[in-house]
C-alpha cells in the first residue's frame, strides 16, 4: 500500500487563516502530507491582533489526543500555542505513548504582540515539553525567555541554540532571526554541530504566521523521512518563497501565503 505521511499539529486557531492550526494544515497539505489537528485554544484574532481567547479544558485536549493515537498513524507532530501548565502536562503525558519526532514552536506572542501563553507558565515549557522535542524553533523573543538572556547578535543566537540543547535537553534547536535586522538567518544546533540557513530579507510586512508555516513545513518533511538539516533547509526555502509570493490581505501584518508556490493558483488571483 502506498505510504502517506501523517502529520499532527497541536495548537490554537486563527480564523483569519494565517497562523495556528489553519496555517499548519494548509502547509501540511501543500507539502503533500496528511494533516491532522488537536485544538488547544479557540482564538478570536486576525491580522491586526488577538480579540478573545477560549482555552479548552485539559481533559478535552487529552480526549482529542487519544482520538488520534487510538486510530491514526503519526509520523511527525508539532505543537504551537499551548497556553498553560495544565495543557502542557497532559500533552507531555500523551507524548510518552507516541513514537514520532516532535517539533515545538514555542509560541508566546502573536505577531501583533498579544500574549498567547500565561506568562507565569512559560517556564513549564522547559519542564514538561522541551526535553521531549526533536527540535525547538524559537524566534528571538522566545529564545530570550527560554535561555533567560538578551539576543542581539548572530553569536548570541548560536550560543542560545547550544544552551537549549545542552542545558534544557532539546534534541535540537533552530533559533530564527526574523526579528533581528540584516540577513534573515537561522541557526540550527543539532547537539554536534551548527547549521546556518540564510535568505535575503524580503521587504514585506506579510509575515503573520511565518513561524507556524516554517515549523509545520519542517514537521511535514520530517514525516517524509528527511534528515533534520535537510528538512530545515527545504522548509526555509518554502517559507522564504511563501513570504516572497505573499499578498496584502487584512489591515495588519498579512498572512505568509504558501499557496502562491503553485503558480497556477497564484496567477488566477492576479
Ligand atoms: N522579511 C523576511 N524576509 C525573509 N525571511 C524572513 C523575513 N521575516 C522572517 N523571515 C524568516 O521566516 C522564518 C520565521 O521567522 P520569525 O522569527 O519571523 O518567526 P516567528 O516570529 O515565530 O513568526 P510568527 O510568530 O509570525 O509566526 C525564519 O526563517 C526567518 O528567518
Ligand atoms: C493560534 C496562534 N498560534 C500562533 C500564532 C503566532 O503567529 C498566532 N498568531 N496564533
Amino acid at each position: 500500500m502506498r505510504q502517506v505521511s501523517c502529520t499532527l499539529t497541536i495548537a490554537g486557531t486563527d480564523p483569519s487563516g494565517g497562523a495556528g492550526i489553519q496555517a499548519d494544515l494548509k502547509t501540511f497539505q501543500e507539502l503533500k502530507s496528511y494533516g491532522m489537528s488537536v485544538v488547544t485554544s479557540v482564538v478570536s484574532q486576525n491580522t491586526t491582533g488577538v480579540k478573545d481567547v477560549h482555552h479548552l479544558p485539559e481533559n478535552f485536549i487529552m480526549s482529542q489526543l487519544k482520538a488520534i493515537s487510538e486510530d491514526m498513524p503519526v509520523q511527525a507532530l508539532k505543537t504551537g500555542m499551548i497556553a498553560n501548565k495544565k495543557m502542557m502536562k497532559v500533552i507531555s503525558e500523551w507524548l510518552d505513548e507516541v513514537d514520532a519526532p516532535y517539533v515545538m514552536d514555542p509560541v508566546m506572542v502573536a505577531q501583533s504582540g498579544d500574549p498567547l501563553i500565561e506568562k507565569e507558565d512559560q517556564r513549564y515549557l522547559k519542564k514538561y515539553l522541551v526535553p521531549k522535542t526533536a527540535l525547538v524553533t524559537p524566534n528571538i523573543p522566545e529564545t530570550e525567555v527560554l535561555v533567560g538572556g538578551i539576543i542581539e547578535t548572530e553569536a548570541d543566537m548560536r550560543e542560545a541554540a547550544e544552551v537549549i540543547v545542552k542545558d534544557l535537553g532539546a534534541g535540537a534547536a533552530l533559533v530564527k532571526g526574523g526579528h533581528l535586522n540584516g540577513r534573515a538567518v537561522d541557526f540550527l544546533y543539532d547537539g554536534q554541530r551548527f547549521h546556518e540557513f540564510e535568505s535575503e530579507r524580503i521587504d514585506s510586512s506579510n509575515t503573520h504566521g511565518t513561524g507556524c508555516t516554517y515549523s509545520a513545513a519542517i514537521t511535514a518533511y520530517l514525516s517524509q523521512g528527511h534528515a533534520l538539516p535537510q528538512a530545515v533547509k527545504e522548509a526555509k526555502h518554502f517559507v522564504t518563497e511563501a513570504i516572497r509570493h505573499s499578498f496584502d490581505l487584512g489591515k495588519g501584518s498579512g498572512p505568509t501565503n504558501h499557496f502562491a508556490l503553485r503558480e497556477e493558483v497564484f496567477n488566477q488571483w492576479l
